[in-house]
């Protein structure tokens, strides 16, 4: 029987290992590596309110929810914002809104289950330390062990055991992921150097049907129709456990990493028996490459036959193990087509710890699946593909005990919430660190998620949401632009540090905390450095968001707050004068006037370098400078002739436009912007930040500044700000970029209810890191100044060049 893989495919590829195998095995955790405390790992714990655990035949999943306050330290209130103008300020008034909420966490944690007495006790130590309960009475436990350890469970976490059906927890966390985690599915294409990882864009409302093919120990196969609707259709011997049991027997190999290792290094024609070995060449008639597998292990009778006569060296260890990996790659590969094709399903998901993220692996099913699904089926990996049971076994318990208490309950916020990856606290795509686990190092995977505390729903006027990929720029595929900005953030952190430490001049230990901040952004950027697919896609936005991420985690919920406040008092003060200067322009100068005022507004970034010079230079930056610095027209990309134009020939109905910066930015750019299209007769949707990134505006603090605003110029924006002209709203998100694969569900149904015609998006996270190439159904606008000299550059420009890109929808008849 052919093997599926050919051996030529094969051999490039143990041609490639001696240059790939260093990243990979980095990635399997065998490169030497700090060994963590196990607090560091096991994060939280003191807060863990729930628990739920998958003991695999080989690897056992611990999963945990925590509570994490989010203790943000109100800047120096507002003085703006008294009780009582805070009443009459109707329309206001609804919009404050409670900012101060408590988040959620889940852990997940995977280890070998030999372990699973010193993790056990490790917890049980730290609840007792905390006097914290784990706020349920049971721990729900999926897999074999749930039988096995139940006793030892029961006992070490003093909790009911409640034991769950595996293959209901398998699907329940698969369908978590697909609809939660962005980039959690791929396709692996080895012999692409420069995108060896499509991500696919899953839609949550079409993830069924699939067959999902479950590598553990064993294999399970199982047809998934819908959420409650799956059928185990099959399965097979031939799995993880084989591998790691044979291999084991096979070779001297200490361990799986140890495994993985040597058949990265060997070379499968010394043991596997070759279609060229008994043709002497190809078998034309029924097209076999000479080099395809006919017998998995069929030369090493040679071996086992030869007397000491025959001087036949035995094949290597490593040798041994490549074919055996390739061997059940295949085989798996090959069953899995089979079944998909019994039941017509073409999309085949692939989970269990046995793929471990392995090039070998990936590659050899992927081959496997197109070989013999003729090109109509292609393999779909999962980034957390060792999780699936503990996260479906931890919803399964928050779903029941959220019924038994009766309120707000976690099967809402399985389905109406939505949850971010947490990198920060994560260790990667495949990765293992080694962790000292009470008396011993173990070595640990560790996934964390956040919940959003939001239904996030994608941008209704999207001209193809489907297809929607936020980000410009993919750094997995560029690796000059990759070098470049991870370069680029590792240089702006100490500005960061200097920030955080600012912001809370009252804290004893902000300057301990922001240097831990430091060390481990830059520890993060040194991993995807070495593997930029860590945690999936890796874009600008990753990176940025990856610095709030961890801000927050040394407790700097608001780094740039007082920043923040300086610059909105000032701008303030200045509004009244600059308001005052438009109204005297003509129509035609006064459209230019606000539209450079918003790019000059953007130039009051501190998330720029180049621009933080100029700020901290003697007399700061202000907003007059900042309209000089601006590139003169025509503008890198100068689209105004065409806004000119459009603004001439209608009136739009609902304008939303995504905010960027505190200060100059949203006061002096963005609100006089605004005031102009509420003058013309269109509604104004301003979509500002839900939490603090950077020092972009929030929608919280917007909302206060605008009761200034309302008094600064009561016949206009006062009086939009009370009619609901003029309405300020929450996008949903944290980061200086936006995704609109994931806005806040109000907004979008305000988008929807006003009939919004026209997107304004600012700034460069916003317009060019993301969703410059956007398409929209309805008239946009995207304008930013380029405050990085290597990306104008790029663009083929200089700093301080200037986007402003006009578009009208395909379809529009203007
Ligand atoms: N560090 C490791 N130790 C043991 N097995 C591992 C390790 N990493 C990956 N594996 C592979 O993962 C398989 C177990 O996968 P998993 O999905 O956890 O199944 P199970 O729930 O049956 O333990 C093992 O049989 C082995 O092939
Ligand atoms: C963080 C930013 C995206 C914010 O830009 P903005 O959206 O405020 O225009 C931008 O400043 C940026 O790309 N900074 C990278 C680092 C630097 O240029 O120094």
């Amino acid at each position: 029987m052919p093997g599926g893989s050919s051996s030529e495919k094969d051999r490039s590829a143990a041609q490639e290992t001696s240059s790939s195998s260093s990243d990979e095995m980095a990635a399997s955790g065998s490169v030497r590596s700090i060994v963590l405390p196990c607090d560091e790992v096991f994060r939280n714990l003191k807060n863990a309110k729930r628990f739920a655990i998958d003991i695999g035949g080989s690897l056992a999943k611990l999963a945990y929810s925590s509570t994490v306050v989010n203790e943000r330290k109100t800047a120096p209130k507002t003085k703006l914002l008294t009780n009582e103008t805070r009443a009459h300020s109707t329309g206001l008034a609804e919009m404050a809104r409670e900012s101060n909420v408590e988040g959620m966490r889940l852990h997940f944690i995977k280890f070998e289950t030999k372990y699973i007495e010193s993790c056990l006790e490790f917890i049980q130590q730290k609840l007792d330390q905390s006097g914290l309960a784990s706020s349920s009475k049971a721990v729900k436990c999926t897999g074999g062990g749930a039988y096995k350890y139940f006793d030892l469970v029961s006992s070490k976490l003093r909790l009911e055991v409640h034991k769950e059906d595996e293959m209901e927890c398998l699907i329940k966390g698969c369908n978590f992921l697909l609809r939660n985690i962005p980039d959690e599915s791929f396709t692996y294409h080895h012999h692409d150097e420069l995108n060896k990882y499509h991500f696919q864009t899953v839609d949550p409302i079409s993830v069924f049907p699939y067959l999902l093919v479950n590598i553990g120990t064993g294999v399970s196969i199982v047809k998934v129709e819908g959420d409650t609707e799956f059928d185990r259709v099959g399965g097979s011997t031939l799995g993880g456990g084989s591998f790691f049991g044979l291999g084991s027997l096979l070779t001297d190999a200490k361990g799986f990493d140890d495994l993985l290792r040597m058949a990265e290094e060997g070379d499968h024609r010394n043991v596997d028996l070759l279609v060229s070995d008994v043709y002497g060449g190809a078998y034309q008639k029924l097209g076999l490459p000479s080099d395809l597998i006919a017998g998995s292990f069929g030369k090493t009778i040679q071996y086992s036959n030869a007397g000491p006569e025959d001087h036949k060296t035995p094949p290597a260890d490593a040798d041994k193990a490549r074919s055996l990996l390739l061997m059940i790659s295949n085989c798996i590969g090959q069953i899995a087509v089979l079944y998909a094709r019994m039941h017509k399903l073409n999309r085949i998901y692939f989970g269990g710890y046995f793929i471990r993220n392995h090039h070998i692996t990936m590659r050899t099913i992927s081959y496997a699946i197109d070989y013999w699904s003729q090109g109509e089926i292609q393999a779909l990996f999962l980034r957390h593909e060792g999780y699936l049971g503990a996260i479906g076994a931890f919803l399964k318990g928050a779903e029941e005990d959220s019924k038994i208490k009766k309120h707000a309950s976690f099967s809402d916020m399985s389905s109406l919430y939505s949850w971010n990856e947490h990198y920060a606290g994560c260790s990667g795509l495949g990765r293992y660190v080694p962790t000292a686990f009470l008396s011993q190092n173990v070595n640990i995977n560790v996934l964390e998620m956040e919940c959003a505390k939001k239904n996030l729903m994608p941008f209704p006027l999207l001209a193809n949401a489907a297809t929607y990929r936020p980000d410009t720029v993919d750094l997995t595929q560029d690796d000059e632009a990759r070098a470049y900005w991870i370069q680029c953030l590792e240089r702006g952190v100490d500005k960061t540090v200097k920030k955080a430490i600012e912001s809370q001049p009252d804290s004893d230990d902000a300057a301990e905390r922001a240097n831990n901040f430091q060390h481990r952004y830059l520890q993060h950027l040194k991993l995807l450095r070495q593997k930029p697919f860590a945690y999936g896609c890796l874009n600008v936005r990753s990176l940025l968001d990856l610095n709030e991420q961890l801000l927050n985690e040394f407790y700097f919920k608001d780094a740039y707050q007082l920043q923040k406040y300086a610059e909105n008092e000032a701008a303030l003060n200045e509004l009244g004068e600059v308001l005052k200067i438009i109204d005297s322009l003509e129509w035609e100068d006064r459209q230019l006037a606000l539209v450079k005022g918003l790019l000059a507004g953007n130039v009051f970034d501190w998330g720029a370098q180049e621009v933080v010079k100029l700020m901290e230079r003697e007399g700061g930056l202000s907003f007059a400078s900042a309209l000089e610095k601006l590139q003169p027209r025509p503008w890198l990309n100068d689209s105004f002739e065409s806004w000119v134009e459009s603004l001439r020939k209608r009136t739009h109905k609902c304008a939303v436009i995504f905010a960027d910066n505190s200060g100059a930015d949203v006061l002096l750019g963005v609100i006089p912007f605004a005031r102009e299209l509420i003058q013309r007769g269109t509604k104004v949707i301003i979509a500002a930040n839900a939490s603090p990134a950077l020092n972009d505006i929030t929608r919280d603090e917007l909302v206060e500044l605008c009761v200034k605003v309302a008094e600064i110029d009561p016949a206009i924006l006062g009086k939009a700000l009370s009619s609901g002209m003029l309405l300020i709203m929450d996008n949903g998100q944290g980061s200086p970029c936006l995704d609109l694969s994931r806005i806040d569900g109000s907004l979008r149904a305000a988008i929807i209810e006003h009939e919004v015609d026209l997107v304004v998006l600012e700034g460069m996270g916003r317009a060019l890191h993301t969703n410059f190439d956007a398409e929209f159904s309805c008239e946009s606008l995207k304008a930013a100044v380029v405050k990085n000299l290597w990306l104008a550059n790029r663009l083929g420009g200089e700093i301080f060049s200037v986007i402003f890109k006009h578009e009208l929808p395909q379809s529009n008849g203007l």
